[in-house]
């Protein structure tokens, strides 16, 4: 279980995140929406240690991420996939990873397989696309089978195979009883994924319920008419 508690961020003058609680439930997958600068990232980065909240407290099965003993096992996180060294291949990559949380080296293979990487592991993460960096940034979320997953919009740049693959996968995890905190700017892709959405505008919670509880038409129409008063950056502003 994921959980903020009147959570607060701000960066100087601008207010990332304000006053936002919300808990994030095991056995389904919730869909984290809102427009650009909204604050999903800043949140999702507040959960995992990444930054510090100024007020309020955000909590991993109860506790602050940097008190977790073996983090990697609790939670498996998709932040930016090109964080990754670039003259890396991907299997020394996983590596790397696995020696630093003490897993068996079995799964490295396990996870190229899972993500369809088992064929390029050997080469250097520096050539991959941008949907092979996803993949292993998926792989590495995986690595350790933890219980929660924190994905920052992880169909990004994915091709539609890797689109439907990344569905089945979540909603197989989240089946398996995981909690699956998930961003997006794909509406429709989170409208076939989620069991669950919140929606966020100017770093304060919009709603907190299934899909179709939101009310009227798609779950687009409903997103639009939430944030509708919430959007910062919009095409033809002045
Ligand atoms: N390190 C930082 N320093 C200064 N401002 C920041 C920093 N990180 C985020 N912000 C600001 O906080 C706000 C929320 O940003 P955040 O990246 O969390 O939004 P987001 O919902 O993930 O947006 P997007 O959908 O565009 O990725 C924005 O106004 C952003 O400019």
């Amino acid at each position: 279980m994921l959980e903020l508690r009147e959570v607060t961020k701000t960066y100087g003058r601008t207010t990332a995140v304000d006053r936002l609680s919300v808990t994030i439930h095991p056995g389904r997958v919730t869909g984290f929406l809102g427009p650009n600068g909204a604050g999903k990232t800043t949140t999702m980065r507040l959960l995992l240690g990444l930054e510090r909240p100024d007020s309020g407290a955000a909590l991993v099965n109860g506790r602050p991420y940097p008190t977790l003993a073996r983090p990697l096992q609790e939670v498996g996180a998709l932040l930016d996939a090109g964080a990754v060294h670039p003259g890396r291949t991907a299997r020394a990559h996983l590596g790397w990873l696995a020696a630093a949380a003490g897993l068996e080296r079995s799964r490295i293979a396990e996870v190229l397989e899972l993500t369809g990487l088992a064929g390029v592991a050997g080469r250097r993460v520096g050539g991959f696309s941008l949907g092979m960096r996803q993949r292993l940034g998926l792989a590495s979320a995986l690595l350790a089978d933890p219980p929660i997953l924190i994905l920052d919009e992880p169909v990004n740049g994915l091709d539609p195979e890797g689109v439907r693959w990344t569905r089945d996968l979540l909603r197989d995890l989240a089946a398996r009883g995981r909690t699956v905190l998930v961003s997006s700017h794909l509406i429709s892709e989170m409208a076939l994924t989620a069991d669950h959405v919140v929606v966020i505008g100017r770093g304060r919670l919009l709603a907190d319920a299934p899909p179709d509880a939101l009310g009227e038409g798609s779950l687009e129409d409903a997103y639009l008419r939430l944030t509708d008063q919430a959007v910062e950056y919009r095409a033809g502003d002045r």
